[in-house]
Order: C-alpha cells, then structure tokens, then sequence
C-alpha cells in the first residue's frame, strides 16, 4: 500500500548536510495500522511527509497503492492525494470556522455540491461521535474533540489511507486512548491503512500491528508488534518496550537481595499467548528439586494476545536448575537468566526476599 525504496532526504543547513531519511526500505501493507517510534530528531516527520510529498525526497522511491507519487504531474498527484488523509499533533484547525466548515473544507475545494458536503459531513462528524457540536467553533472545544474534528476532515474524501502526525502527543492519558480507539474503529470500519508516527510506545501497544523504529534517518527494527515487544533486538528498540512493559527487576529489589550462594539463580520468563495461563512454576517446584521465589511479575496485552514477563529466582543444585530451565523452554516460555548490566549472571540470597514462597 505505502512502498518506501531507498527513500533519502537531505537538508541543507548553512555548510551542513543533515540527512533526515537514510535510504529508507519499508513497506506497509494494505490494512495495516503501522507504527513508525523514534526519539526527537529521528526522522519521522520527514517519514511521514513523504507519503503526501509534503516532503519531497531527494532520493529513491515512495510508491503509494502502486503508484510513484515523484513521478507524477501536479494534476495525478492532486488526484492522488485525495487518497491520502492526514492529522496533526496540534490539529491544523481554522479556529475562525466552525466544526462543520472546517470539516466541509476539503470538499468545498473540491467543488463538490452542497448537498452532497452536507450529507458527508454529517455522517462523519457521526462517526466520530461530534453530531452535536455541527455548529460550535474550535476554540470552544477541548483536545480531544478538536483532534475528532481533525479525524472527520480526514475522513471526508473517503481516503485509503491515513497519516497520523503524533496524533496523540498533545493529549491526556485518558483523551489518547479515546481517539486510540476511534482511529481502531478507522481501520477496522472503514478500512483504511494507518501509518503512525510517534515517541509513545504506548500508542504502538494499543492499536498498532506492525512497527518500525527509527534513529538517525534508518530504519534500525522492523517486525509485527508482538514479536518487537518480546524480542527487542537493538538498545533503542528495548528502551522504547521497557518504556511500557517493565520486565527488568526493579531497583528496590536489587538493592534488598545480597549476593552469595551459587544455589541461587535468577531467571527471567516471558509468556506469550496461550502460555500465560500455565501454572509453570507450581509444576516446577512439584517435579524438581528446587525452591522459586517469584521476584517480579507484570502481564499486559498485545493486540488482545496476552504477554506477560516473570522474573524468578530458583533455589537449587546446578544440574536440578539447568533440568528446569530445559522443561520451561519445552513449554514454549522464553527463559534468560538474568544479566546485571552487562555483567555475569548474579546469584541472590539473604533478605526476606530470598525465602521461598513455593515449596
Ligand atoms: N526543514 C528542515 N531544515 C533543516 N533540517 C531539518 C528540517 N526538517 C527537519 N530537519 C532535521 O532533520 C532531522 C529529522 O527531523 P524530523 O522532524 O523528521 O525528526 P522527528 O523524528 O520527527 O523529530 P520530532 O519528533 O522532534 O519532530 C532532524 O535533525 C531535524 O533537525
């Protein structure tokens, strides 16, 4: 749907070259909702303003529903573009205008008939729950509502795809996750491929199923959602999941364990799925000569698929504890032994934290 091929932007900034896109390869698929995460400066932006040539590259391809948009007259890509919808962290809203002319806009330009703006304006300020706010102008209503109006405008020409702009980032907690949802209900509803730029690693584990992580103009990570989360493969990538999903012993807990005895040993699982529901640790002390003390735990959801993160320490001989680490692995549940910053794996004891709390 969206084709990234060797897609590369350079500004000039005084003598300075800065290049925002370093030959960019990456593709979104039809009905994906994709998020693209990366720190300040990465180069998102500059992503995302390609795929409408608000940015023009200055290298390589951007192909959208099979089309190369740097290859078009201005007439194709202004026909091209009504394709294309798009919202912004800080809304693009004329506050002089009220929610239906500011909604109305894109098909006003367009010449379309007043009936016929009418009918669509109504049935997508509809959509996004605003019907009673028609006539109300956009200093009068709050973030979220003026982020609904955005979404409406986008929606008006029937597009195939959406650009999200940090959509969120100006929002509360509670207002993210409300526009989150409807954005769901975009794609699922209507059908409309989703491309996300964000620094919120919230907003990919809500609504996205594909991501990709950016940092100095490259794609550094590229995978579906779950597999990101679960298998972070570069320092930035583990930061952005450890920015949600928490699978590090807390520091507290650290500091109250001592190390000591070689019998200790500190293990960190992950459950994906189905596995969460496994009763594995009442099993292993049940089938093996070993005491766990279950030091940390948390479980979310990834695109309703349950992922949960357990961290242990397995009181035991040597070879009783390699024994369990083999059954765990045999029951499909990711096992790491735990790494101090880098360091030797660190065995535990003293405190009361180092008594067992099963078997
Ligand atoms: N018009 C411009 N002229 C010069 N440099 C620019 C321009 N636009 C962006 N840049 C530079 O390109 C790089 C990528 O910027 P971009 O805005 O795409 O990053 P970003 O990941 O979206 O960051 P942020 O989240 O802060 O917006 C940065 O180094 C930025 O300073």
């Amino acid at each position: 749907m969206i084709e990234f091929i060797g897609t590369s932007k350079q500004y000039r900034l005084d003598k300075k070259i800065i290049k925002a896109l370093d030959h960019i390869d990456l593709k979104v698929n039809k009905g994906d909702i994709f998020g693209v995460i990366g720190f300040s400066g990465a180069g998102k932006s500059t992503l995302i303003r390609t795929v409408n040539l608000l940015e023009t590259p200055t290298e390589g391809k951007v192909i959208v529903d099979g089309k190369d948009l740097t290859t078009l007259s201005k007439r194709q890509l202004r026909e091209e573009k009504k394709n294309i919808g798009m919202i912004f962290q800080h809304f693009n809203l004329l506050s002089s205008k009220t929610v239906f002319d500011n909604v109305a806009m894109p098909l006003t330009l367009s010449g379309v008939n007043k009936r016929e703006i009418e009918k669509r304006v109504n049935e997508v300020l509809k959509f996004v729950g605003l019907e009673s706010k028609t006539t109300a102008y956009i200093d009068q209503l709050s973030g979220g509502q003026k982020q609904r109006v955005g979404i409406a405008r986008a929606l008006v020409t029937n597009p195939k795809i959406l650009l999200c702009d940090e959509a969120t980032s100006a929002l509360d907690p509670q207002t993210t996750k409300s526009i989150l949802e409807l954005l769901k209900r975009v794609n699922i509803e209507y059908n409309i491929t989703i491309l996300i730029i964000t620094h919120e690693m919230e907003v990919i584990r809500e609504i996205c199923n594909r991501v990709a992580v950016m940092e100095n103009g490259q794609i550094i990570e590229t995978g579906n959602v779950l597999e990101i989360f679960s298998a972070p493969k570069t320092k930035t990538t583990r930061d952005f999941v450890q920015s949600v999903v928490r699978d590090e012993i807390p520091q507290s807990i650290y500091e109250q364990l001592q190390v000591a005895n070689p019998n200790e040993r500190i293990f960190k699982l992950k459950f994906i799925g189905v596995d969460v529901g496994q009763p594995i640790v009442s099993e292993v002390v049940k089938k093996f000569s070993v005491d766990i003390n279950v030091l940390f735990g948390n479980i979310t959801e990834l695109q309703k698929i349950p992922f949960g993160n357990l961290i242990i320490e397995i009181v035991g001989a040597d070879t009783e504890t390699e024994k369990v680490v083999q059954f765990i692995k045999n029951r499909n549940v990711q096992i790491e032994e735990v790494l101090a910053n880098g360091c030797k794996p660190r065995n535990y004891s003293g405190s009361d934290l180092g008594n067992p709390i099963y078997g």
